[in-house]
């Protein structure tokens, strides 16, 4: 129970979302409850290991499906390698502002073109990169890519959000997905992203619980189910989780064809069994969430950032926000909105439409011609059989979801936009 849960602004806030008109930023939240940091810089929790990003690059390498016997075993231990870097991605993602702040927060909206980048050092690694654009203001959608080129390993995706609300929680559903490409191993991942729901609103200390599942679907044909459960599922346990890894997507449609289970926390600790039971005695432990900190990414300091930088553009919203001002919160970031509503009304009146940086939108409705590079969704989502449509992550094809006149338009990251680029360094 927080000290808040009484609070006037919390109770009129709390009757607030019983207006609310599906824009989560519409909704006026009271100062404690708002997070200095803004959406955009929530791209970084997908790196926060750096180690664990790279480390199945390691694993086989190019030839290793070709010809090795052990093609099988390789292909295992690269899905298995994978899923625990995206089990660790989740502690950052969903539980840093609760353990930096108290709870969740609700995060500054970003505005069109906002920029968040850095970098992650390491001797033995080499630099790993975080690029994030939002690309999209209205609905919010943030893109990113975070490459390590010394290993030739890149992880680019794109995030939007359609929220709901009940009487006690805020429902989410994600847009978007995640591409993990292994060059030196030319192997490549879809990982799609799970719907969330907020707990704890009633007492004024929220927090998220992940719900439904993340699909982790390789080239090579494995597929890595992740189930997700909180407290009063069959687990008990807040924050649980059950990955499954099947040899491909036929077999996940039964738990017993299950090669290895993973289950436990992605909060805390979690083991893994061979098989499809974890009652034998016989597993071994997985990954524990609070053993090793996240790797917080280097930023370079404001007085060396672009005007469109978060860090620097927030920095009068951010620092009442730290005052806990409200006046001045509300001033300040009227301030910023009012410039942006400026520089829309000159775009509109120019007919010159914001371009984006970094990232581009690419429409997968049609298959490529026979011989051009085709868009690792297409070959990934045949194989996952997922919609290949903008629709909520993870939709399956045939699904009500996926027959809707949803576009197949996605963001891509164009990497020869950041080779050229000449403002923005890291
Ligand atoms: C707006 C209503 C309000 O202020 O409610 C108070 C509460 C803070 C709950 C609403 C906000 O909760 C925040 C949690 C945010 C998600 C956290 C992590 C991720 C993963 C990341 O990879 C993509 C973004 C995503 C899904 C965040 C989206 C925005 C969320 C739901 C915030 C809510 C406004």
């Amino acid at each position: 129970m927080s000290s808040h849960s009484h609070s006037s602004s919390w109770t009129s806030f709390l009757k607030s979302i019983a207006s609310y008109n599906g824009d989560l930023s519409s909704l006026t939240a009271p100062p404690f409850i708002l997070s200095p940091t803004s959406l955009v810089e929530y791209s970084q929790f997908w790196g926060e290991h750096p180690d664990l990003l790279i480390a199945p690059n390691f694993i086989g390498d190019k030839d290793s499906y070709e010809n090795a016997a052990n093609a099988d075993e390789i292909a295992q231990d690269r899905i298995i390698a994978v899923t625990k870097w995206f089990i660790s991605t989740l502690r950052s993602q969903y539980c840093s502002r609760n353990e930096s702040l108290g709870s969740e927060k609700k995060p500054l909206n970003p505005f069109l073109g906002e920029l968040f980048v850095g970098k992650w050092g390491d001797e033995k690694l080499g630099e790993t990169v975080l690029l994030s654009e939002q690309v999209s203001h209205h609905p919010p959608v943030t893109a990113y890519a975070i490459f390590n080129d010394k290993n030739n390993v890149e992880l680019q995706g794109y995030n939007g959000i359609r929220a709901s609300i009940s009487t006690t929680s805020i429902n989410v559903k994600q847009y978007g997905h995640a591409i993990l490409k292994f060059k030196n191993l030319n192997e490549e991942f879809l990982i799609t992203l799970p719907p969330l729901h907020i707990e704890g609103l009633l007492v004024a200390s929220p927090f998220v619980e992940l719900e439904g599942k993340s699909i982790i679907q390789s080239s090579s044909g494995y597929i890595s189910v992740v189930e997700f459960s909180g407290r009063g599922y069959f687990s008990g346990k807040k924050n649980s989780y059950k990955a499954r890894i099947f040899k491909d997507k036929a077999a996940s449609s039964n738990k017993e064809n299950a090669l290895f289970t993973i289950s436990g926390q992605w909060s805390g600790k979690s083991q893994i069994y061979q098989g499809s039971s974890t009652s034998s005695k016989e597993f071994s432990e997985f990954y524990d969430a609070n053993a090793i900190e996240p790797i917080h990414l280097t930023v370079k300091d404001i007085s060396q950032q672009n005007n469109l930088e978060s860090r620097k553009a927030w920095k009068k919203v951010a620092d009442a926000i730290k005052l806990g001002n409200y006046d001045l919160i509300h001033r300040e970031k009227s301030e910023l909105e009012q410039e942006q509503r400026e520089l829309r009304k000159k775009e509109t009146e120019s007919g010159i439409k914001w371009e984006t940086r970094f990232f581009e939108e690419r429409d997968l409705e049609d298959l490529p011609e026979a011989g051009k590079k085709s868009d690792p969704l297409i070959g990934l989502s045949n194989l996952a059989n997922l919609s290949r449509k903008n629709v909520v992550s993870g939709t399956i094809r045939g699904d009500k979801e996926d027959k809707t006149s949803s576009s197949y338009i996605h963001w891509r990251f164009v990497r020869e936009n950041w080779d050229k680029e000449s403002e923005i360094v890291v």
